[in-house]
């Protein structure tokens, strides 16, 4: 049985760098929950800043989000954090180790470090052999972002707000990663709101697409219904161009 676990109301965003004009506006739509929803659009459509408002990592210009029927106000900042989670393409890594990261939220929340859960995680994701006493700053950026996608997976929220988590990985890795996430999802019902520009990616995962265009929600569709008949010129034009794109990519044999 589904619920809403998120809801946008006439949500709109400012440039942060030109006020007045407005990145995206009148966005409301709902989040159920347990779902898959996939994030696309041509770059530079307010993707990742939609993403980090849902995070509470920034503030709209205009409109609410209610987050199990409560606004942000109701909630603090740390709590909705813990519960909507953000996992950045490019992630910060905390000064330290690999280990020092990956305690970092039992170490800010008091609570014990689920060493079991972050080793089979780490496997998961494919890092089984790396050594968590190296200097995270160290890392190339797709262990990066699979340290931090662990690091935020630990904290055990219920939505999980992806921001191309995959996009520095090979084509193992990534499977691997998406295996991990789906697995969660289905296990422990985890929220996905994903913003991908892998086309592959976002026909095996997705159950719903958001599609941003124009500063506008254009659609909110079933995936099937999505890819299959895209109601509008632009998400047309759109995915004909990933159609096309991926039909010139060269054949790896
Ligand atoms: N902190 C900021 N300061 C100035 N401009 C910003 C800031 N954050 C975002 N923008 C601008 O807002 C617009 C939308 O950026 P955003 O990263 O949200 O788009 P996106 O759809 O996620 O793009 P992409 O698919 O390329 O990641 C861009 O023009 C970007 O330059």
């Amino acid at each position: 049985m589904s619920s809403s676990i998120l809801t946008l109301e006439q949500l709109g965003k400012q440039f942060p760098s030109q006020p007045d004009t407005w990145l995206f506006s009148g966005i409301s739509a709902e989040i159920l929950s347990p779902e898959i929803t996939l994030i696309m659009g041509k770059s530079g459509q307010g993707k990742s800043t939609l993403l980090r408002l849902l995070g509470f990592l920034d503030t709209p210009d205009h409109g609410t989000i209610r987050h199990l029927g409560k606004t942000p106000a109701e909630w603090s900042a740390e709590k909705w954090r813990m519960s909507v989670s953000y996992v950045a393409q490019h992630p910060v890594m905390l000064p330290g180790t690999v280990e020092e990261n990956l305690q970092t939220v039992s170490r800010l929340h008091k609570r014990p470090f689920e060493s079991d859960t972050a080793h089979q995680w780490m496997e998961a994701v494919g890092l089984g052999d790396l050594d968590w006493s190296k200097p995270a700053a160290q890392l190339s950026g797709g262990e990066k972002q699979r340290v931090a996608l662990v690091r935020t997976l630990l904290l055990r929220p219920s939505v999980l707000l992806l921001d191309e988590v995959t996009a520095s990985l090979d084509a193992i890795s990534k499977r691997a990663t998406e295996e991990l996430l789906l697995d969660l999802h289905r296990r422990f019902g985890t929220t996905l709101l994903w913003i991908t520009h892998d086309w592959e990616q976002a026909r095996s995962v997705g159950q719903r697409v958001w599609f941003l265009a124009g500063g506008r929600l254009l659609e909110d569709s079933p995936a099937a219904l999505f890819f299959h008949a895209p109601q509008t010129p632009e998400a047309r034009e759109f995915l004909i161009l990933h159609r096309d794109q991926k039909e010139d990519a060269p054949c790896h044999p």
